[in-house]
């Protein structure tokens, strides 16, 4: 999968990067491919990885502080863990200047608005946003260029944005190879939460169980799985800091659903202690039409991919 070629003129002056890991590489990268900025800026607060971004060559300037990154930045975008977005907007809020747009990549919208709101200055547009696209890999050198192609990423502008900025940040994104949709932060947290945060939690939980079993049973529970369970395996390989960060600031949506969740666990344990098969075939039926209509539209995520579409 490849980029379009390099624009002609770049969409913006200074494009400033905060947290240097799987997304703010990947949006580096993108971003450079494509020539999308005049001047590429990273900060990242580990120095080891401010070190490793300048051997990656992946910026045009590594900054040593918050505030050298985000002097005259254009748009900033905020891509450290959920947890350290009120953190990281607090240190550079008093080096920026009016106008700048501030985003980020937040798996969560609601805690993140709230904290960015809380420290950043009027004047400076704050417009949140998430693409729905990653792996379970961390750190500068996980990222791609490719990371965003054909992927949605989600914005969720407060009602009262500026047209002008939303569009601004739209079109860096389309550029990034993403098709953007805009939604409020509400929603986004309910739907994402449906169909990645608890999907997360299951993973990490069914590959907790089966450990716990083969050290009580001494079995091969692992040794033996079958391709379900090692897909399982690989989504609970997902950063745990950055996924504590999701659970702890999507509480209210994530046990929304837990409450739906293990409400129709409970039904399919009925059916099959009853012998209900028609129930278990129904349900069988209907998931296997999504995951069918998934693939027709082009959404699943081919995760197995991922290490050969790098780019
Ligand atoms: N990993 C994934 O598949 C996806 C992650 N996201 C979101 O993107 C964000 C970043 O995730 P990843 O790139 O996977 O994380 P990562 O762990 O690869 O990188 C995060 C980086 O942020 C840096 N950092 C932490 N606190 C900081 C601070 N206060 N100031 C500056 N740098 C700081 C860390 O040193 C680290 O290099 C998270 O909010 C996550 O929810 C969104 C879509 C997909
Ligand atoms: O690796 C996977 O399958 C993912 O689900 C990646 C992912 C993780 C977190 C997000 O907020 C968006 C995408």
């Amino acid at each position: 999968m490849v980029l379009d070629p390099p624009l002609a003129r770049p969409l913006l002056g200074r494009l400033v990067v905060i947290g240097i890991g799987l997304i703010g590489s990947s949006i580096l990268r993108a971003a450079g491919a494509r020539s999308l900025a005049g001047t590429l800026v990273a900060y990242d607060a580990a120095e080891a990885v401010r070190a490793r971004v300048g051997e990656l060559g992946i910026a045009d300037e590594v900054a040593a502080t918050p505030a050298e990154a985000v002097a005259d930045a254009d748009i900033v975008i905020l891509c450290v863990p959920v947890g350290a977005m009120g953190a990281a907007a607090e240190a550079i809020a008093p080096h920026l200047k009016p106008g700048a747009i501030v985003s980020d990549v937040g798996s969560v919208k609601g805690a993140v608005f709230t904290a960015l709101r809380a420290h950043l200055p009027e004047g400076v547009h704050i417009i949140p946003g998430h693409p729905v696209a990653g792996t379970e890999y961390s750190g500068p050198d996980a990222g791609f260029a490719t990371l965003f192609r054909n992927r949605w990423s989600i914005l969720t502008p407060p009602e009262d944005a500026d047209p002008d900025a939303v569009a601004r940040l739209t079109g860096l994104w389309t550029a990034m190879g993403a098709n953007v949709e805009t939604m409020s932060v509400e929603h986004h947290d309910l739907v994402l939460a449906i169909t990645s945060h608890v999907p997360h939690l299951i993973a990490y939980n069914i590959v907790g169980t089966a450990a716990d079993l083969e050290e009580v049973t001494q079995s091969e529970v692992i040794k033996y799985s079958a391709g379900g369970f090692r897909d399982f395996t690989r989504i609970a390989a997902s950063d745990p800091t950055m996924w504590r960060d999701v659970f702890l600031n999507n509480r209210e949506a994530v046990l929304e659903v837990l409450g739906r969740f293990t409400e129709d666990l409970i039904a399919l344990q009925r059916a099959i202690r009853w012998a209900e098969g028609d129930k278990l075939f129904e349900l069988f039926t209907r998931t296997r039409a999504i995951r069918r209509s998934i693939i027709e539209i082009g959404q699943e995520t081919a995760a197995p991919d991922f290490g050969r579409e790098r780019g």
